[in-house]
């Protein structure tokens, strides 16, 4: 057994722990990192980056059948499953290829497989033990165990973006971001899409109004909804497949089932009680400066950590920022900037949200004023084709400030970045629609909404 010194152990190679590992051992520390899988983390490797490959084709495919008698001449548009998924390897390979050989070549130790706390300063990884000045928990978050009979035969996100092929019928559990991103691109592949939420709507963090247009326009695309229901087993057919069970009596007959019922925090196998490392069912409990309430040697980052904000790629990030800044530091003094985060889900089109939802602005503003309208006439949107597009715009009506941002159509995962620009900088409504935006763009639309 090898037993090595470090300034700092960062857990995960994900953004947040590859941030923090890089900018500390820049500042002259020496650092180890660790990972239990393959180095670069799930954003790269297993979740918005190759997922986006697989958006854009849908979204391509979606395009050119609408435009077709209009902007172009009938003809087949079809993805071929196989060549989409080599062309994905295009961005995942080279990470897989280079990340650990950058990390050595920035004088960072390596280290491969689960860490777990031996003591509030010790770590083991397989037959190595590490001692640490400071350790940070950038572990990210997995699928939810189910605990339902047959839930060895459901596949995760991971599963579903490594698979080379397509069966020909896939349900999904849960209706929030990886079922309805996946579901979109499925059904453009022309399979069958089965959809099983335990909720009256699907993408709940989504505004209702928008969320309904979407749904009505997914089941054009021939994805099937099972609202109000649960999947409550998963059996293996004898004759090949299997059969979803419901918690409404269906039942479903399909090829493969696919877990997107939501993401937990990843930290139940790094024995954080040795580690002296508070915890709960929302992460590693921090104080503002992401630092562990229970031992100060300890941070978390990203998925894993309980700082109350959604689990995403620019929120890991920041709090990366703020984190290197606190390690760099005798005593820690920064905090998270997260400002107001927006969300999109990759549908197509895709569904945007940012600030507070119409329920919420009418309970804390007296005199709200909601701008919203079905845009699916408006030319911008026609001139692609599209035939779904809508907006909701909240704003304050004592002091013109946008309290909220909720967006459905194309381009809507780019126009909602102008209200995260405007709400972090305290932009009026007046100022917004002052601004000269190129003509005609979808930013431009922006004038239009307020
Ligand atoms: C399918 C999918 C699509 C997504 N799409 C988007 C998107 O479009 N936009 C967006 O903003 N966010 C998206 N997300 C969320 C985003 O991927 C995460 O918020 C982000 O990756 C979190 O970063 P992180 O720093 O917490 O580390 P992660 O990227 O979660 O990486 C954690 C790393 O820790 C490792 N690890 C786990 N346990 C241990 C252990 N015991 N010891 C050592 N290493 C360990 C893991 O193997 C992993 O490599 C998506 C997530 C999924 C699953
Ligand atoms: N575009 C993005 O930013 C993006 C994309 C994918 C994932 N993510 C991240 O990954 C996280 C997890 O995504 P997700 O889609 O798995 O979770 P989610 O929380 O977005 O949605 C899960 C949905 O499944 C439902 N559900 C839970 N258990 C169920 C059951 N047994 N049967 C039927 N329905 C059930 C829930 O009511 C919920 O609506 C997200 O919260 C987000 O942090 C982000």
């Amino acid at each position: 057994m090898s037993s090595t010194e470090f300034d700092l152990v960062v857990l995960g190679t994900g953004p947040s722990g590859g941030t923090v590992a890089r900018q500390i051992a820049e500042r002259g520390q020496r650092v180890a990192i660790v990972d239990a899988r393959e180095f670069g983390g799930v954003c790269a490797l297993r979740g918005c980056n190759p997922k986006k490959v697989y958006v854009n084709a849908g979204a391509v495919v979606d395009q050119v059948r609408r435009a077709q008698g209009s902007l172009l001449s009938q003809g087949e548009a079809s993805i071929d499953w196989s060549q989409l998924h080599q062309f994905k390897r295009q961005f995942t390979q080279p990470v897989l290829d280079s990340s650990e050989d950058k990390y050595r070549d920035a004088g960072i130790a390596t280290y491969h497989g689960a860490a777990e706390f031996l003591s509030p300063s010790r770590l083991r990884i397989e037959d190595a033990e590490l001692q640490a000045k400071r350790v940070l928990i950038a572990t990210g978050a997995k699928p939810v165990p189910l605990g339902i009979d047959g839930e060895q035969h459901i596949l995760h996100s991971d599963d579903f973006l490594g698979l080379s092929e397509l069966p020909e019928r896939i349900l999904f559990i849960g209706g929030g971001y990886v079922s309805m991103e996946f579901a979109h691109v499925v059904a453009r592949c022309g399979r069958t899409v089965a959809v099983v939420q335990n909720d009256s709507r699907i993408l709940t963090g989504f505004d209702a109004d928008m969320v309904e247009s979407l749904t009505r326009y997914s089941r054009e695309q021939g994805i099937r909804f099972h609202l109000d229901a649960s999947v409550t087993a998963v059996e293996r057919q004898d004759g090949g497949g299997l059969r979803a069970v419901l918690s409404d009596g269906q039942s479903i007959a399909t090829d493969m089932v696919i877990h997107g019922a939501g993401r937990v925090p990843n930290i139940d196998k790094l024995n954080l009680d040795a580690g002296e490392v508070e915890f709960g069912k929302q992460g590693v409990a921090v104080d503002q400066y992401l630092r562990s309430v229970s031992n100060p040697r300890v941070y978390a980052t990203g998925d894993c950590a309980d700082s109350d904000v959604p689990r995403l790629t620019p929120v890991a990030n920041e709090e990366a920022r703020a984190v290197v800044v606190n390690l760099a530091a005798d005593e820690p003094h920064a905090v998270a900037d997260y400002g107001v985060v927006p969300s999109v889900a990759f549908t197509t089109p895709s569904i945007a949200s940012i600030g507070l939802s119409e329920a919420e602005a009418r309970k804390q503003c007296d005199k709200l004023r909601v701008h919203a309208d079905d845009m699916s006439s408006w030319g911008s949107v026609r001139k692609t084709g599209g035939t779904v597009a809508a907006y909701k715009i909240l704003i304050d009506g004592n002091t013109d400030r946008i309290l909220g941002a909720h967006l459905l159509g194309p381009a809507a995962e780019e126009t909602i970045n102008l209200f995260a620009l405007a709400m972090k900088h305290d932009l009026t409504a007046a100022d917004i629609k002052s601004t000269l935006f190129v003509f005609p763009t979808f930013a431009s639309d922006v004038r239009q909404m307020l």
